[in-house]
Formats: structure tokens, C-alpha cells, sequence
């Protein structure tokens, strides 16, 4: 069961393909319609058998009925993807088309062209004059063209062809995905962070979603009424009895909480968390007890919990529901995460929303919270930094939402990994739940209690760290730090992290330097980092958060991305082609948010 979707009941974009073609009867398209259909056939193939949706199932894609070859059959085909739920398209054709009678012209679609790279039939030189097309007309689509010529009846998709589709296609999936639905803000703003002054403006024009707001009063509301599923909240109370594993009390013997009141303490942590699940995507058996509105929820794909401080002062802290949600299980086995923010910054829940819809894979929530120079390490504990951490480390640790998979307990050819829930196996749920120490809470922080999840991630694994900041008069920006999670002895460990709170999840992060600007060295990343926190998703994913941005026209001001790896509309070349930092901020600038104004 893949409990998040069958509760939100979300749509799922499909792809659509739309295969063009040189519109002159009696000879010219006739001998084109086979290949034309093949490509698309191919592409549609490629993306199903290689993409899922964030649940996990193949991602679908719908070919146009006919082959395009003027504006008539272009318009049968928005209408049949209008219909099907199309969210991004791609255009492929082997031969000469006509460029602006042909195109997708639907402004809020993601759209590539891919042209045949041949002689006899120039697919390549429709994509040129299709682009023009677009470009001229305010229609950015993304550009993709075979690096090595193929032969005219070659049907095969070439690696570097493949490599763009499934780019492009991912981020577009993204883009079609969070349209329409929701961040819900649980709470207000989390002690003066400014992530958590939920902002619709942004959300509505940038990403076409909208933003809900509840009290936090909600939450005991529905504990003292009893508005949740209690046979769920029984079955998920002794699942956290035989699988969380209680760690020691860090707090001073006098204030600790009593054995009973640390019980009560886990039962308000499952029933938030059970409560935050049926807010965010709804619940069906709200309704058999009478609740009806409740069992609707409020389609949210990513929502932010304030807790400090105004709950946590009073009430158990919301550590366990937000380490638990944004795993890929809890009791009622492996599904998809619930992407849930801590302190409510919501401009982090978007960082790990994107990191989540690119790769289906849970995410780490953390503070970017203190760098470590090789120098300062070894005055501190005598140990010289090795390895891909050589140059200096960040801390990055903060209590709650750092998803369980960020243990480093799933694997594959014996190296750590966090894998999409799809992949994820029983045994592995239960080495990531014996990797963490549910740890009563700092209660000199957390005056309230609760649980914090402890552990340390596992090393080596590449991860890319990311955040979005809005800067006003600019609009929002993205950051991208990629790098590598990485294992210090114990001894060391504790050493350092005895020197903060050490009940919370800690993460060791190398950033990968390249030597000039931000990344010219590690004191460097931290110094740059546009806030408090950070998104960490399992993988090198900054190609694919650098595509994505592009389509949301959000400029990214640091990355440590190669260029050959960089892909984006390509109108963005005519805003300078030497400095495509500069360039990427002067073709957001152009063209404003996705859907509407900055
Ligand atoms: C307990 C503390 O207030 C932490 O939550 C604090 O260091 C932060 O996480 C700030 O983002
Ligand atoms: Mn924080």
C-alpha cells in the first residue's frame, strides 16, 4: 500500500509525446510517418521503463493520435492532453517541420524538443527554428540534439539523447506534480526564523501551489476529542514499544520527566504524528467516526510544524512525528515520505520537496550548524582529517526532521545509500530503527519533552545539500552544495558533537571544492549558505535541482555543479553564454515566476 498517495489521491502528471513531422502529402510525409511514430514510441518507452512517479509506480506517457504536421493537428493534440492529464511534453521529430504551426504552446507546460541528428532529413534544423519559435514567442523548451550523427533508419536513442530526456523529464514531472497542491503551515513562525513567515506569494507564483495555515491548537483539539483513527494510533503505539529504541537522558537528574510522564510523552508523539498524517493528505476513516471535513486533510505535499516555541514550551517537542513522517516507513509498513519542515521554515520543506519529487527518496532536515576546520578538529581531538574530508567539515545536525533513512543503513553493492521507498527493504527499515536512539528531550529547550531521534550518518554517501532563500527585490533563490556524508571514528565524533546537543541526528558534511568562489573552500560553503538550514537528499542530484529551478525560472546563486552537466531552456543562452550564473539570473529576471508575477 502506498499509504500517502491513496490518502492525498493525487494526480499524477503524465507525459505527453508529440511526434512531428514535415506536413507535405504524396511523398514527403508518408515516407517520414513511420520513424516519426517510432521516435515517439521510443521516448515514451524510455521514460516508463525508467522513470516512477513518486509512489513508485511508471511514470505514463500518451503519444498525440496523429503525427503533427500543421496548427489543426497541434490543437487535436492539446486537447487530447489537456483531457489525459498531461503535465510536461516532448516533441520529437526525425525530419523538417514547420516551426511555430507546430509547437506546444501551453506557457505552464515544461517542453523539449528533441531533433533527430541526421543528414538525409534535418530533424536538427526544426529544433533550431522550432526554438527560435519559442523563444521569440516567450516559450522557453529545453533543446536536445544527438552529440554523433545517426543513420536514417536507426531507431535507437542514442546514451547522450536518453541522458537529456530523463532529465528534463524528471524535473518537468516535478514541476506538473506540486501545481495546485499545498504547504501546510502548522503553527506560525518558529522563533523569528524567517523560513517559517510562510509566504503565498512565492509558493502561488513560483511553484502554482497554495499555502493552508492551522493553529497548533488543532493538535489537541483532535487529541482531546479523540478525532483520530484509534485503532491506528493502538497498532502504531506498540510498534514504537518494539521498535524505537529509547536512549538515555541527557538532562539534569532533577528535572528529568518521570517514567510516567515519559510515557504520556510517547503517546502525544504518535498521536501528532498520526494527526499530521491525517492533516496533511486526509483520512478516510475520519469519516466513518464522524468527521467528515477532517477526512478530507488539505492536500499537502510538503507541510511545516512551528513547535518552538509556543507548543514545545508546554507540550512534548514534534520531533517524533517529524523524524517518522519524513521517513519511508513507519507502522503501517514502507511508503512514500511525507515531506514535513521543523521549525515551519517552509523555504527548507521546498528544498526537500524538490530533492523528494526528483528521486522519490526521503530527505534530511538540518541546521548548517557549525564548520570544522582540519585544524580546529585536531587542536580539539588530535585527529587529522582524510579523504574526501581533508579540506574541513560541516555539522550539520538539527533535532526532528531528518528522515531515519538518513542513518546510511540501506545499501547496495555494500555502500550506504538512502534508496527511493520503492526499493527499500524490511530488513533495512529495521537497521535504520536500530541505528537511532529516541532520546528524551533537551528539556533546558524543550520544556515540554518529547523524543529526539539520534543518530550519526553513515559515510561515505554522495548527498547534495540545497536551499532556497527569497532575498526581496530578487525573489527566491536556490543554493546547491553537492558533497559527501562522511564517517569520523566514534571517539571523535563525540568530541564534537558533546560540544552542541548531543540528542539530535548528525550528519558530517564534505562539500565537493572546485577552488573558486563559493567552493573555494569549505569555511567558504558555510560562510555563503543563505540561511540556518539545509536540505540534504541522498545522491548528486544538483544537475537535476538546477533543471528543475530553471522551469520554476528560480535563479541559482552557488553550485558546484560541472557545466557539462548543466541543463536548462535554451533561451538561456541569449542572455550570455561565458557566465551562465549571470546568464541564469538574467533569463529568470526575463521571464518571471511560472505563474504569475514576482
Ligand atoms: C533547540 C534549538 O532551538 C534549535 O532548534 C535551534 O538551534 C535551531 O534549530 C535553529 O534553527
Ligand atoms: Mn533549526
Amino acid at each position: 500500500m502506498n499509504e500517502f498517495n491513496e490518502r492525498l489521491k493525487g494526480y499524477l502528471p503524465k507525459v505527453g509525446i508529440r511526434p512531428i513531422i514535415d506536413g507535405r502529402r504524396k511523398g514527403i510525409r508518408e515516407a517520414l510517418e513511420k520513424q516519426t511514430m517510432d521516435m515517439a514510441k521510443a521516448v515514451a518507452e524510455l521514460v516508463s521503463q525508467n522513470l516512477k512517479y513518486t509512489n513508485g509506480k511508471p511514470v505514463e506517457c500518451i503519444i498525440a493520435d496523429t503525427t503533427i504536421g500543421g496548427v489543426s493537428e497541434a490543437a487535436k493534440c492539446a486537447e487530447k492532453f489537456s483531457k489525459e492529464g498531461v503535465g510536461l511534453t516532448i516533441s520529437v521529430t526525425p525530419c523538417w517541420c514547420y516551426g511555430a504551426e507546430t509547437i506546444d504552446m501551453d506557457p505552464m507546460i515544461p517542453k523539449a524538443i528533441w531533433g533527430f541528428n541526421g543528414t538525409e532529413r534535418p530533424g536538427a534544423v526544426y529544433l533550431a527554428s522550432a526554438l527560435a519559435a519559442h523563444n521569440q514567442k516567450g516559450l522557453p523548451s529545453f533543446s536536445i540534439y544527438g552529440k554523433d550523427v545517426q543513420d536514417r533508419g536507426d531507431s535507437t536513442i542514442p546514451d547522450d539523447v536518453k541522458e537529456k530526456l530523463l532529465n528534463f523529464t524528471k524535473a518537468g514531472l516535478a514541476v506538473a506534480y506540486m501545481r495546485g497542491k499545498s504547504y501546510l503551515s502548522m503553527g506560525g513562525v518558529s522563533m523569528g526564523i524567517a523560513g517559517s513567515m510562510v509566504n503565498p506569494d512565492f509558493f502561488e507564483s513560483y511553484l502554482g501551489m497554495r499555502c493552508e495555515y492551522i493553529d497548533m491548537s488543532e493538535f489537541i483539539r483532535r487529541i482531546e476529542e479523540e478525532i483520530y483513527d484509534k485503532e491506528e494510533y493502538q497498532r502504531a503505539l506498540e510498534w514504537v514499544r518494539k521498535n524505537c529504541i529509547e536512549g538515555s537522558d541527557n538532562n539534569k537528574k532533577e528535572i528529568q520527566h518521570s517514567r510516567e510522564e515519559k510515557n504520556m510523552d510517547w503517546e502525544t508523539s504518535v498521536k501528532m504524528a498520526i494527526i499530521a498524517k491525517d492533516l496533511m493528505a486526509g483520512n478516510p476513516v475520519l469519516k466513518h467516526i464522524g468527521y467528515e471535513e477532517e477526512a478530507e486533510g488539505h492536500n499537502a505535499i510538503v507541510a511545516g510544524f512551528q513547535g518552538q516555541r509556543q507548543w514545545t514550551d508546554h507540550f512534548p517537542n514534534g520531533d517524533f512525528m517529524e523524524a517518522i513522517l519524513n521517513s519511508s516507513f513507519d507502522w503501517n509498513g514502507i511508503r512514500q515520505p511525507y515531506i514535513l519542515a521543523t521549525e515551519n521554515d517552509s523555504l527548507n520543506g521546498v528544498s526537500m520537496l524538490f530533492g523528494h519529487l526528483l528521486t522519490g527518496t526521503a530527505q534530511i532536515f538540518a541546521d548548517v550548524r557549525t564548520y570544522w576546520s582540519p585544524e580546529a578538529i585536531k587542536r580539539v581531538s588530535g585527529y587529522e582529517l582524510n579523504g574526501v574530508a581533508s579540506k574541513g567539515i560541516i555539522h550539520l545536525i538539527n533535532s526532528g526532521a531528518a528522515a531515519l533513512d538518513g542513518t546510511g543503513q540501506q545499501s547496495q553493492n555494500g555502500n550506504p545509500v538512502i534508496k527511493p521507498h520503492w526499493e527499500v527493504t524490511a530488513d533495512e527499515v529495521k537497521k535504520c530503527l536500530d541505528a537511532t536512539r529516541w532520546r528524551p528531550a533537551s528539556l533546558e529547550y524543550f520544556r515540554g519533552g518529547g523524543y529526539s531521534s539520534n543518530y550519526v550518518t553513515k559515510g561515505e554517501m554522495p548527498v547534495t545539500m540545497s536551499r532556497i532563500n527569497i532575498v526581496k527585490g530578487l525573489g527566491p533563490v536556490l543554493q546547491i552544495a553537492e558533497g559527501y556524508a562522511v564517517n569520523l571514528p566514534d571517539e571523535v565524533h563525540n568530541i564534537l558533537n558533546e560540544r552542541t546537543d548531543p540528542t539530535w541526528p548528525t550528519t558530517w558534511f564534505a562539500p565537493r571544492l572546485t577552488g573558486i568562489g563559493a567552493f573555494k573552500d569549505v569555511y567558504s560553503v558555510m560562510h555563503n549558505w543563505g540561511a540556518n538550514h539545509g536540505s540534504i537528499s541522498y545522491g548528486h542530484i544538483g544537475e537535476d535541482l538546477i533543471t528543475l529551478s530553471s522551469m520554476l525560472r528560480i535563479p541559482v546563486n552557488m553550485h558546484n555543479v560541472p557545466e557539462n552537466r548543466i541543463f536548462r531552456p535554451s533561451a538561456w543562452t541569449a542572455f550570455g553564454t561565458n557566465n551562465l550564473e549571470g546568464s541564469d539570473f538574467r533569463a529568470c529576471s526575463n521571464y518571471g515566476p511560472l505563474y504569475g508575477k514576482k
